[in-house]
C-alpha cells in the first residue's frame, strides 16, 4: 500500500500555503543566479574592452562596458540576492509553517483516534510504543512535510533553472554534465531502499525500549521490592546495545549516500573544466565558448552543489518520514472491536438500571470463563458478587460497561440488549471503580470530579484544518465542589482530605503528594459516586479499606444508592451482607445465590466464607459486635427477603 496517500486530505488543507511556498522556492532559485548572469556581462564586456585595445573612454563603443555599466550590474547582483532571501524566509513561512499545523492535526485526529478505541486494543498495546509513535514518528512526518518538501521543491527548482543556463550557454556542456545523472539516480534508489528497511528496525527498538522504560517508571514500587535493579539494568543495556546497533547500520548507509553524491559533483566540475577550457581553446569544433559564459557555468554548476549534497540527507529525511508515517498509519487502521454499529438504537437516550444477564457466556482463546450466566437484578437494587479469583466476576462488570461483549447469551439493560444500546449513552450512566484504581496528576478535587464536566466538549473534528479552528481557551472551570465534597463524604474521605495542608487542592500522584492505597480505593469511589450513575460497579473497591471504614461507606452508599443498581463485587462477607441479593461465582458459573441470611442457612460456601472470616476476625482480635454497631442497622424496606425482588 501507498502509505503516503493518506497523507494527502492534510496537505490538501494547506494546499494554498504549499503552493505559495513552491513558487518563492522557484523565485527565489532564480534570483540567486542572477550574479551568476551579471557576473557573465561584466566579465564578457570587460573583456571586449580590453582585448579591443580602446581607451576607457572608447571602450563602450568598442562592445565593451564602462566602469559605470558595471557598478550597475554589481548592484543588480546584490538585490537579486537581497530578493532570493527575502523569497526563502516566505518559504518558510508558507511550508514549514504549514508542516507544524499538519503536525498538530494528525496528533489531533490520531489522539481522537486512539480513543475511540477499546480495551482489547489497549490489552495489547504497549504504552511505551505508543508514546514513541506518537512523539519520534510524528516529528519524523513533520521533517519530511515541511523541511523535506522545501528542500524537494529547492532541488527541483534548482536543476530547472540551472539548466535553462546550461542550455542556454552551451549544449554540448549541458550534456557533458548530464552524463553523470544516471550514476545519481541509480545511488539513490538502492541506498533509499536500505535506508528504509533499516530506519524501521531502528524505530521499532525504539519502541521496544521506550516500552521497557516506560513499565519500569511505572512499576518502579515492583523492581525495588524485589531489589531486581541490576537485572533489569541488564536488559536495558542489552536493548540499548542493539538499538545502537540498529542505528549504526542506518549510519553505514546513510554515510555513502552523501558521499557518494559529493564524489559525483566533482565529477561535474571536472567534466566542465576540463570539456569548457577546450571550448575556449576552440579544440572543440563548432562549438564556441566565451570567457564570461564559462564563468556562469562554473558559478551555477557550483550554485547546484548544495542541492545536489542534500539530496542524500532529503532522501534520509523521506525515507525516515514515509516509514513513520506508515507507523502512524497502523494505529489509524486499529479499530475497536465494541463499537456503535448499525444495530445500535439511538432513540435509547436514558438508562433506568435493570440488568439482566440471559444465558450469557464468555471464552477467551478458547478457555471459557462465563458459563452460562442467567440473573436479573431489578432498579435500585444490590447485588452483591462474590468467589474464588479467577472465578469471573470482573467480567461480570465488564459486560455490563460493554469493556467486552458476551461469546453467547444476552446483557440487558432495561430491556435492552447492550449491542444495541448507543456506547455513550450506556457508559454515561454507569460507574465503575475498578480493582486497581488510576488517579491523574492533579488535585484531589480534579480526581473526584474527574467523570464530570464532559459537556461542552463536542466530538473531535478530525480531518478539519488547524487555521479555520480558533485555539480553544483555557479550561478554567471549576469542578462542582459540592458535589465532589458530598461524594468524598460518601466515600468515607473528607475527614483525610480536610487534614492536608491544600486540603482538596493536594495535587496527586507525579507532581505531588502519593496516597495510601485505602485512600486510592476512597479517591476512585468518590469519583464514581460523584457522577451520580445508575448503575454503579464497585469491583473488590474496598480491599484496601479497613472494615470499620468499609462499613461507614457502605452506609452512607446505602443513603444515595435509592434508585440506583449497584454491582458490589468482594471477598468478604461484611461487604456482602447487606446486599439485597448475593450470588457465589466459581469457575464462571453462579454456585449460589440469595440474601445472607438465606446462604447461611444454605450452608454452603458462603456460609464457609463466612466462618472463615470470623475465624480470622477473632485470631486478628476484631470485634464482629463492634462492626455491626459501626454499621448502622438496614432500613426496614432494604432489611426485608429480597430473594423476590432479584429473580434468578
Ligand atoms: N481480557 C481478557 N483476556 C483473556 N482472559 C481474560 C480477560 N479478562 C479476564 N480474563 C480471564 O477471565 C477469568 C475471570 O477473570 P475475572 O477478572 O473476572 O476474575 P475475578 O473473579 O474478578 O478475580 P479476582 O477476584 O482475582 O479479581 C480469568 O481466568 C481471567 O484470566
Amino acid at each position: 500500500m501507498n502509505t503516503l496517500s493518506t497523507l494527502w486530505p492534510y496537505l490538501k488543507l494547506h494546499q494554498r500555503q504549499f503552493f505559495v511556498g513552491t513558487l518563492a522556492v522557484f523565485g527565489a532559485s532564480w534570483a540567486v543566479t542572477l550574479p551568476a548572469y551579471f557576473t557573465r556581462l561584466v566579465i564578457d564586456g570587460l573583456t571586449r574592452a580590453t582585448v579591443s585595445g580602446a581607451s576607457p573612454g572608447q571602450a563602450v563603443s568598442a562592445g565593451g562596458i564602462s566602469a559605470g555599466q558595471v557598478a550597475i550590474y554589481a548592484l543588480l547582483a546584490v538585490i537579486s540576492v537581497v530578493f532570493s532571501g527575502g523569497l526563502m524566509v516566505m518559504v518558510r513561512r508558507q511550508i514549514v509553517y504549514a508542516s507544524r499545523q499538519i503536525e498538530y492535526e494528525v496528533r489531533r485526529d490520531l489522539f481522537g483516534h486512539l480513543s475511540t478505541l477499546d480495551k482489547y486494543y489497549f490489552d495489547r498495546a504497549r504504552t511505551g510504543d505508543l508514546m514513541n509513535r506518537l512523539t519520534g514518528d510524528l516529528s519524523a512526518v513533520r521533517e519530511m512535510i515541511g523541511f523535506g518538501s522545501w528542500q524537494v521543491a529547492s532541488v527541483i527548482a534548482s536543476f530547472v533553472v540551472s539548466f535553462f543556463w546550461f542550455l542556454s550557454l552551451s549544449w554540448q556542456l549541458t550534456l557533458a554534465v548530464l552524463l553523470i545523472f544516471p550514476v545519481i539516480i541509480g545511488t539513490l534508489f538502492v541506498l533509499a531502499r536500505l535506508i528504509s528497511a533499516r530506519y524501521v528496525a531502528m524505530q521499532e527498538q525504539n519502541s521496544v525500549i521506550a516500552a521497557k522504560a516506560q513499565e519500569n517508571f511505572s512499576g518502579a514500587r515492583v523492581v525495588k521490592g524485589y531489589a531486581i535493579e541490576d537485572r533489569e539494568i541488564g536488559e536495558y543495556k542489552t536493548m540499548n546495545a542493539e538499538l545502537i546497533r540498529r542505528a549504526l547500520r542506518l549510519t553505514t548507509v546513510e554515510g555513502p549516500l552523501q558521499a557518494s553524491m559529493s564524489l559525483l559533483m566533482g565529477l561535474a566540475y571536472v567534466t566542465v573544466l576540463i570539456y569548457g577550457g577546450r571550448m575556449i581553446l576552440g579544440l572543440v569544433p563548432n562549438s564556441p565558448l566565451t570567457l564570461g559564459q564559462f564563468t556562469q557555468f562554473a558559478l551555477v554548476l557550483d550554485r547546484l552543489a548544495w542541492p545536489m549534497l542534500s539530496i542524500g540527507m532529503i532522501t534520509n529525511m523521506l525515507q525516515r518520514g514515509s516509514a513513520s508515517w506508515g507507523r502512524l498509519q497502523e494505529l489509524f487502521v486499529a479499530q475497536p472491536m465494541i463499537r456503535d454499529d448499525g444495530r445500535t438504537d439511538s432513540s435509547i437516550k436514558t438508562v433506568n438500571g435493570e440488568i439482566e444477564f440471559d444465558k450469557v457466556s464468555l471464552s477467551f482463546d478458547g478457555q471459557q470463563v462465563l458459563k452460562d450466566v442467567s440473573l436479573k437484578i431489578p432498579a435500585g437494587q444490590t447485588l452483591g458478587i462474590t468467589g474464588p479469583t479467577g472465578s469471573g466476576k470482573t467480567v461480570l462488570g465488564n459486560l455490563v460497561t460493554r469493556l467486552m461483549d458476551a461469546s453467547s447469551g444476552t446483557v440487558r439493560v432495561d430491556g435492552h440488549d447492550v449491542r444495541r444500546m448507543p456506547l455513550k449513552v450506556l457508559r454515561e450512566n454507569v460507574a465503575v471503580v475498578p480493582q486497581e484504581p488510576f488517579l491523574f496528576s492533579d488535585t484531589i478535587a480534579a480526581n473526584v470530579a474527574f467523570g464530570l464536566g464532559n459537556a461542552g466538549y463536542g466530538p473531535v473534528s478530525t480531518r478539519i484544518s488547524v487555521l479555520k479552528s480558533k485555539a480553544p481557551p483555557p479550561d478554567e472551570r471549576q469542578p462542582d465542589m459540592n458535589r465532589v465534597r458530598a461524594a468524598a463524604q460518601i466515600a468515607g474521605l473528607d475527614g483525610e482530605i480536610e487534614r492536608f495542608p491544600q486540603g482538596y487542592d493536594t495535587i496527586l500522584g507525579e507532581r505531588g503528594v502519593t496516597l495510601s492505597g485505602g485512600q486510592r480505593q476512597r479517591t476512585a469511589l468518590a469519583r464514581a459516586v460523584a457522577r451520580e450513575p445508575r448503575i454503579l460497579v464497585l469491583d473488590d473497591a474496598m480491599s484496601a479499606v479497613d472494615t470499620e471504614t468499609e462499613s461507614r461507606i457502605l452506609s452512607g452508599l446505602r443513603q444515595v444508592q435509592e434508585g440506583r443498581t449497584v454491582l458490589l463485587i468482594g471477598h468478604r462477607v461484611s461487604t456482602l451482607r447487606h446486599a439485597d441479593h448475593i450470588i457465589v461465582m466459581e469457575r464462571g458459573q453462579i454456585m449460589e445465590q440469595g440474601s445472607h441470611d438465606d446462604l447461611l442457612a444454605l450452608g454452603g460456601r458462603y456460609t464457609e466464607l463466612d466462618r472463615q472470616q470470623r475465624l480470622e476476625g477473632d485470631f486478628s482480635g476484631e470485634d464482629e459486635t463492634q462492626l455491626s454497631k459501626a454499621a448502622p442497622a438496614r432500613s426496614p424496606d432494604t432489611n426485608s427477603p429480597t430473594k423476590n425482588k432479584v429473580n434468578a
